[in-house]
């Protein structure tokens, strides 16, 4: 679905990532774990074509991302931002039906296919009762699961989502978690997500990849990914795992005195 090929990203003198070679495969459903800075956000910037590589290349569908029309590439990839910003008064639906733009070849208004995907997409985010509100009166929470209907009514094969948990309480974190590795797992949808709740992403992600900060990475199955030693390295912390049925829960130790 997307690869990186040898891909860099700097800021300013700091490299961040470094030869990057990573192969994400339809269905799969990925985390991006790394400390704060560590080069997440820009990372999935640089996958969704909102800004360009310092050194290779993205493809999708082994296509340069340079070449795809942008038309095109709003109907195979959706990317949610870590914060918004609503300077106009729109209404949820106005919000989540203007996500429907790429379906809109030569026409301005939107048509009822629009309409049944941009309802059923609120009804999965559980906001369906807030569509006539101004999205700026909303709360965090609120506006965070109506950037998500959005993405769904884009109804893209890959979505993008940094940080998806944030600001949700623990009963949507886990909807909306479990929502995205059953889009994945039943619709072979390919998610690419940031995040720090190390137990959410477990529960839900097929394969990790951990950011240095410093160039370097890790990739692979959570389950040779994942594991105490590499993750504590990543962090910079002590994270111990406990085992409770079959889950498995990641644990900040305590760090060393
Ligand atoms: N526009 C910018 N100008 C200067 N530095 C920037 C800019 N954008 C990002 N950076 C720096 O690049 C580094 C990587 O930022 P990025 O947002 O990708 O980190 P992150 O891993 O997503 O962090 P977090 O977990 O805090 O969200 C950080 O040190 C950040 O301060």
């Amino acid at each position: 679905m997307i690869a990186t090929h040898q891909l860099r990203l700097a800021m300013g003198k700091r490299t961040l990532v470094e030869q990057l070679d990573w192969q994400v495969g339809d269905g799969e459903c990925w985390s991006v774990i790394g400390r704060n800075g560590a080069g997440k956000s820009t990372l999935l910037r640089t996958l969704a074509g909102l800004r360009d590589a310092d050194g290779g290349h993205v493809s999708i569908d082994r296509r340069a991302l340079a070449d795809w029309p942008l038309q095109e590439l709003a109907r195979k990839r959706a990317f949610l931002a870590q914060a918004r910003n609503d300077a106009f008064s729109y209404s949820v639906i106005e919000t989540v039906l203007s996500a429907r733009h790429p379906y809109h070849d030569n026409r301005y208004w939107e048509n009822s296919d629009d309409h049944q995907a941009a309802l059923a997409a609120l009804a999965a985010m559980e906001v369906d009762h807030l569509a006539a509100r101004d999205v700026r009166t909303l709360s965090g929470g609120e506006r965070q699961r109506v950037a998500i209907a959005a993405m769904l009514a884009q109804d893209t094969p890959l979505l993008l989502l940094d940080e998806p948990a944030n600001a949700l309480d623990l009963a949507h974190q886990v909807s909306v978690m479990s929502l995205l590795s059953k889009l994945c797992r039943e619709q072979r949808k390919t998610v690419v997500m940031v995040g720090h709740d190390l137990t959410l992403a477990h529960s839900v992600s097929s394969h990790a990849l951990l950011l240095m900060g410093d160039g370097r990475w890790l990739a692979g199955t959570t389950a040779d990914v994942m594991q105490p030693a590499l993750l504590s390295e990543y962090l910079d912390h002590p994270i111990e795992i406990v085992r409770h049925g079959e889950r498995s829960i990641f644990i900040p130790g305590s760090p060393q005195a």
